[in-house]
């Protein structure tokens, strides 16, 4: 049995406390004992689960995991202070808001012997499963993910590119590594309105475009372009329900896999130099906005 302490009791947060008090039979969740929460707030308890300060959590015995699940800006204190207590960690996405900041982590993380396992929810959903299929074989000619939410604040969440690695993990995930030709950002502060456009190339030097645009109420949605050789898929397919349950519930099973030792060496590497790349294809748009 593993005890887990989960960080940030927000929209994430609250998630991780459903699954980990409802863990799927006879699946590797049942490994994960939730035994306390840390909030800013002072709530006492959640769901008959107790509350304990950052500190208690860092010393606790009982305790051999963190799921940190505050804002992005939080995350790298976060995840050092458990990592330097001996503690594995869960973090949502992203790890970090720089790319040396994701390296160090990953350092710190191999040199005290702990799982650092970042969530990436976006590549678990029944949607993407679909896309991934449609998308597989096909040869691309050219493409475009067009993303738009609500306002995120960027002093919480970081930098667009960052806050929007979903969208980047993506297109990485279908397309392999990318390189970054061009990206600009168009913003009005009094609106709240942010538009991100970045232009990639794949190894192959077809073209992708990214957009991420947000705007107070702005509707959650993603829509696709991607033109293949053999036809154009502009509509993302229809998404059965993933058969493995909810997204961070499989997410949650992957993490207790890496802490029973049973993912492989090398899809643990394949992991980590994905999140890497994306991480890093974020700081290159950064840099290309700010200049
Ligand atoms: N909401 C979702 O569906 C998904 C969220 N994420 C990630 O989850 C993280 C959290 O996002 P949401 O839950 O949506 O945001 P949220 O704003 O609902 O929750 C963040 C929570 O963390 C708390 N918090 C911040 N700093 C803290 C600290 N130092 N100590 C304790 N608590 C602290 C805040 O008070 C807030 O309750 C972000 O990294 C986001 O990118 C990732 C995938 C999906
Ligand atoms: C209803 C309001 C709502 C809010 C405020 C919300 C916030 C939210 N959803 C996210 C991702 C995500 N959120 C979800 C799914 C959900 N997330 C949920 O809160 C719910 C109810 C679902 C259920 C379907 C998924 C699958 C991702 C990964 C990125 C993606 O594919 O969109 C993120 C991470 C940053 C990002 O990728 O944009 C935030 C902050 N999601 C929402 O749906």
């Amino acid at each position: 049995m593993f005890g887990v302490v989960v960080v940030g009791i927000g929209i994430a947060g609250s998630v991780r406390i459903r699954d980990l008090l409802s863990p799927l039979q006879s699946t590797p969740s049942e490994s994960l004992k939730l035994q306390s929460f840390v909030s800013r707030r002072d709530l006492g308890q959640y769901n008959g689960v107790k509350q304990i300060s950052l500190e208690e959590a860092l010393k606790s015995n009982e305790i051999d995991a963190a799921f940190i699940c505050t804002e992005n800006q939080n995350h790298e204190p976060s995840i050092r202070r458990f990592l330097e207590a001996g503690k594995h960690v869960l973090v949502e996405y992203p790890v970090a808001l720089s790319a040396q900041t994701a390296h160090e982590l990953w350092q710190l993380a191999e040199q005290k012997g702990k799982v650092l396992h970042v969530e990436h929810i976006e590549l678990l959903t029944g949607e993407f499963n679909q896309l991934k299929k449609e998308v597989d074989g096909k040869e691309l000619v050219e493409g475009v993910l067009h993303f738009t939410g609500g306002a995120l604040d960027e002093q919480r969440f970081g930098f667009q590119s960052f806050s929007g690695i979903a969208r980047i993990t993506w297109l990485v995930d279908l397309f392999g590594n990318l390189t970054v030709t061009s990206a600009s950002k168009e913003e009005n502060e009094e609106e709240k309105y942010s538009k991100l456009t970045a232009h990639f190339t794949t190894a192959d030097n077809r073209p992708l475009t990214w957009i991420e645009e947000r705007a107070p109420g702005m509707k959650r949605e993603k829509k696709i372009k991607f033109t293949f050789k053999c036809g154009v898929l502009d509509t993302l397919p229809p998404a059965p329900r993933a058969a493995l349950g909810p997204p961070f519930m499989q997410d949650q099973n992957l993490f207790a896999q890496k802490l029973l030792g049973q993912v492989p060496e090398e899809e643990l590497a394949a992991e980590k130099m994905r999140i890497l790349h994306c991480i890093e294809l974020a700081e290159r748009i950064k840099k290309c906005c700010q200049q």
